[in-house]
């Protein structure tokens, strides 16, 4: 069955010839078309145009199959891509969001037992269809916001058994939901309370024992570390990043979020497909980047929640870079995966322009999950996961009306639902 959506009055992100992303300069221009149709078949997206240029399917055989939506007013969207989540996870963490008012930093709360080892504790306690059903409910929530591609980390499980609950968890959300899922492993997320002054140790059991177990069972799709000040050094993120390359997982990793801490410059020297959060990037780190397949990723919710100081997106732009944004979804420091707000919050906080944003949070999120051949923009033969939005004035509004869900109608996979 066919799928034409007709009268469109925008059409964003579209590309006759798919591009790898959009960087620097480019990043300003967003292509779309006034007036628009977009059709629809077997769950891809076969043809797109203007209004004045629809076919007549009356005259084309078959095409009696075909259902219709009147988009009048609304635009269509390619879906979000999230390419950093953490979203499975047991509990919440409100207590040390009260800390934090009180003035604590992320490093203290960590050092009090507090941060991702309160979550491992959770992680421990929960069954894997407790943390399916929740990973569910949120992966709805999120799909209804209008994300059609997320990425999910482990990093809560810490131990092996642990880590494996949580991959065979996310390995069930991929055969279970219409999203597009990646999957990376983040066994050194943090040091568990049971290696508290050994974390050389962990770092050989996570080499030695999880990377191979992970990568027997198919579980991840990259390998991740958090490298930076406080958590996993330079030297320990090398040793982890090449077990894991051995194993097929290609980096994707944790950096700069705390200092500038060598994070980038070994993701850089290992083809990492992504380096995210960033806060602490200077010339040294953009030279790393240019020339580079890396994609540098922004966490805008993590910054917003905990009060941080801004990644220097404008610089990076500036410099011919392309850059993504992602949601960060964990119980710490991003307790949401709204990336309609993360579209506001990189307007306002980055002082990014919207069709800046929106090319970060599509294009460049695709490519920062390594899913920027099937979405991230309404291409031809590109998988059919759009949403067609309320009526709106203009692109402008989808950032500027920051409390709002915008989205009305969910296609993936050329399904409405
Ligand atoms: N920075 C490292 N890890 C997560 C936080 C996880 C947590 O606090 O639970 C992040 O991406 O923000
Ligand atoms: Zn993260």
């Amino acid at each position: 069955m066919k799928l034409l959506i007709k009268n469109i009055k925008q059409l964003v992100q579209v590309e006759d010839e798919p591009r790898k992303w959009v960087a620097g300069a480019d990043m300003a221009k967003l292509n779309c078309i006034n007036d628009a149709f977009l059709l629809i078949d077997e769950g891809k997206i076969e043809d797109f145009g203007a209004m004045s240029a629809l076919p007549n399917f009356d005259e084309v055989e078959g095409t009696d199959m075909m259902q219709e939506i009147d988009a009048t007013g609304r635009m269509v969207f390619p879906s979000f891509c999230d390419s950093h989540t953490h979203l499975v996870y047991a509990g919440s963490r409100e207590i040390e969001y009260t800390d934090k008012i009180k003035g604590l930093s992320y490093e203290e709360i960590a050092k009090r037992g507090g941060g991702i080892l309160n979550s491992a504790q959770r992680m421990h306690e929960a069954t894997e269809d407790e943390l399916y059903e929740s990973a569910m409910e949120r992966l709805h929530e999120i799909i209804g916001m209008g994300t059609g591609a997320v990425e999910i980390k482990s990093g809560y499980g810490l131990t092996l058994e642990d880590e494996l609950k949580m991959l065979r968890v996310i390995k069930r959300l991929k055969e279970t939901t219409p999203l597009i899922i990646k999957s990376s492993f983040l066994g050194a997320h943090a040091v568990p309370a049971d290696y508290k002054g050994r974390q050389a140790e962990y770092v050989d059991m996570v080499i030695s024992e999880m990377i191979p177990m992970v990568a027997a069972e198919d579980l991840a799709d990259y390998i991740d570390v958090f490298c930076d000040k406080g958590f996993f050094t330079v030297e320990e993120t090398d040793r982890i990043l090449n077990a894991g390359m051995k194993h097929g997982m290609r980096p994707k990793i944790h950096a700069n979020e705390l200092d500038y801490s060598g994070g980038i410059q070994v993701g850089v020297k290992y083809n990492a497909l992504s380096v995210d959060h960033l806060e602490f990037v200077g010339d040294a780190e953009i030279e790393a980047l240019k020339g580079s397949e890396t994609m540098p990723t922004v966490l805008p919710g993590a910054a917003f929640f905990l009060n941080m100081v801004c990644s220097p997106v404008r610089k990076m732009m500036d410099a011919g870079l392309p850059v993504a944004l992602a949601s960060d979804f964990n119980p710490g420091s991003s307790p949401s995966g709204n990336m309609k707000f993360i579209l506001s919050l990189a307007c306002i906080n980055y002082k990014m322009l919207p069709q800046e944003a929106i090319n970060a949070t599509t294009i460049n999120s695709a490519y920062a999950m390594g899913v920027q051949d099937e979405v991230g923009s309404i291409a031809r033969g590109k998988i059919a996961n759009v949403f067609i939005t309320k009526e709106i004035p203009s692109i402008e509004f989808m950032p500027y009306a920051y409390g709002s869900n915008l989205v009305d109608t969910v296609i993936l996979n050329g399904q409405i639902l």
